[in-house]
């Protein structure tokens, strides 16, 4: 029922094209996140799904039917903004039970008690006051709301108003929910603890949900598969953990996550242990990757790097051993990050710290051990 396929679609504003070719298969109950840097058409993807934007090209299904000439408010599409869009003067019971389409009777007087403006409005759609009642309370609930229904939406904190929205979106049983940066006006903590509540209602209600954000972390930590995308198409899919450990372009490994991409020659392939030996401006490394160019490049996450005293002996049989200087070391709590230079690079590397372990001061000069294994080619 909720699935959301997207065929060959291209969007042109004018003579700008800002979508080329999407196609997304995205199945009923999963949880979808399109990221990408401001500008790539996350939104204008989402505005066509709703409704509120027509493909210039290409075709859009919501479960069986093709949407083309179905109007945004018959799409079957919760939506859920960055700016909630609440009525300030109504309350969180009444902002939620207006969703329902019930039109607002009189916003100058306020209703607050509860019951009255469900059963007041219930003629209108023919329904009982306690059918409204009680989807509405249901979903409050969901959100955990429940204590506030008589509240004023602006007398709510930010993290509050957003559940009323999302609340809102849910309690039309929609096919798909539709979150375009809900949590962007949130401050740090509260984005996180909102993140785990929709996943956690998503989860519940088994609802499809597209939700676009231009933070890959929240993208990561909370979509079943993400489509990452770049200047109007789509450049990759896959689940986070495809993305972060088999990222198709540099952009990609840049984007998702923190890398080194460090450019370098292949210089030999042995066959005999499936290794590749890459030169880079000023230092030699071994791939057990192999790529077809002779320029490419190497792909290195920081945590992937061992950061080790200079002294120390290691084993070089598996393991690449290049030698840095410490330029600087961020004490992060569960872990440290070195900015280190590796000949003429700079390169980036994550360490885990517990109590005891030393950090290594700045000048310093250090070994660093990467696996062969862990030096991507692209
Ligand atoms: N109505 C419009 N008329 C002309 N150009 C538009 C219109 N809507 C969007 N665009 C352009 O299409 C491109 C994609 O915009 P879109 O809002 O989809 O990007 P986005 O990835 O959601 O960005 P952000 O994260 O900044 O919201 C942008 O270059 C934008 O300027």
């Amino acid at each position: 029922m909720g699935s959301v396929i997207i065929e060959n679609m291209t969007k042109q504003f004018g003579d700008f094209t800002a979508l080329h070719d999407i196609n997304l298969e995205i199945q009923e109950g999963e949880f979808f996140a399109l990221l990408g840097p401001s500008g790539c058409g996350k939104t204008t993807t989402m505005r066509c799904i709703a409704g509120f934007e027509h493909p210039t090209s290409g075709k859009i299904k919501i479960g069986e039917k093709e949407v083309e000439k179905i109007p945004a408010n018959r799409r079957n599409c919760g939506m859920v903004f960055q700016s909630y869009a609440l009525f300030p003067h109504m309350n969180v019971f009444d902002n939620v039970a207006y969703s329902l389409n019930i039109k607002q009777l009189n916003a100058s007087n306020p209703v607050k008690q509860l019951g009255i403006y469900a059963r007041l409005l219930s003629k209108r759609l023919g329904r009982t006051p306690k059918d409204i009642q009680e989807k509405v309370m249901k979903i409050l609930k969901y959100v955990e709301l429940e204590q506030h229904a008589m509240r004023l939406t602006s007398e709510l904190s930010g993290g509050q108003q957003q559940r009323v929205a999302l609340a809102r979106a849910l309690v039309m049983e929609p096919a798909v929910l539709l979150m375009d940066e809900p949590l962007s006006n949130l401050d740090q903590k509260l984005r996180h603890s909102m993140r785990n509540t929709i996943r956690t209602i998503q989860q519940d209600l088994g609802i499809t949900t597209i939700f676009v954000t231009h933070d890959q972390e929240e993208a990561m930590s909370m979509a079943d598969r993400v489509a990452v995308m770049d200047k109007g198409k789509i450049v990759q899919i896959g689940t986070p953990t495809e993305l972060y450990s088999n990222p198709l372009t540099p952009f990609i490994a840049d984007f998702v996550g923190t890398s080194n991409i460090l450019d370098i020659e292949v210089v030999d392939r042995k066959e005999s242990n499936g290794t590749t030996t890459l030169k880079g401006d000023s230092f030699l490394l071994q791939s057990a990757n192999t790529i077809e160019k002779k320029q490419a490049k190497a792909i290195i996450r920081p945590e992937h790097i061992q950061v080790l005293p200079y002294d120390t002996e290691v084993n070089k049989e598996e393991v690449n051993v290049l030698e840095g200087i410490v330029l600087m070391s961020t004490y992060l709590g569960p872990t440290v990050r070195y900015d280190m230079r590796v000949g003429n690079q700079e390169i980036i590397v994550d360490t885990t710290y517990s109590s005891g372990t030393s950090i290594f001061e700045e000048g310093r000069k250090v070994k660093l051990s990467i696996e062969y294994g862990r030096v991507l080619l692209i």
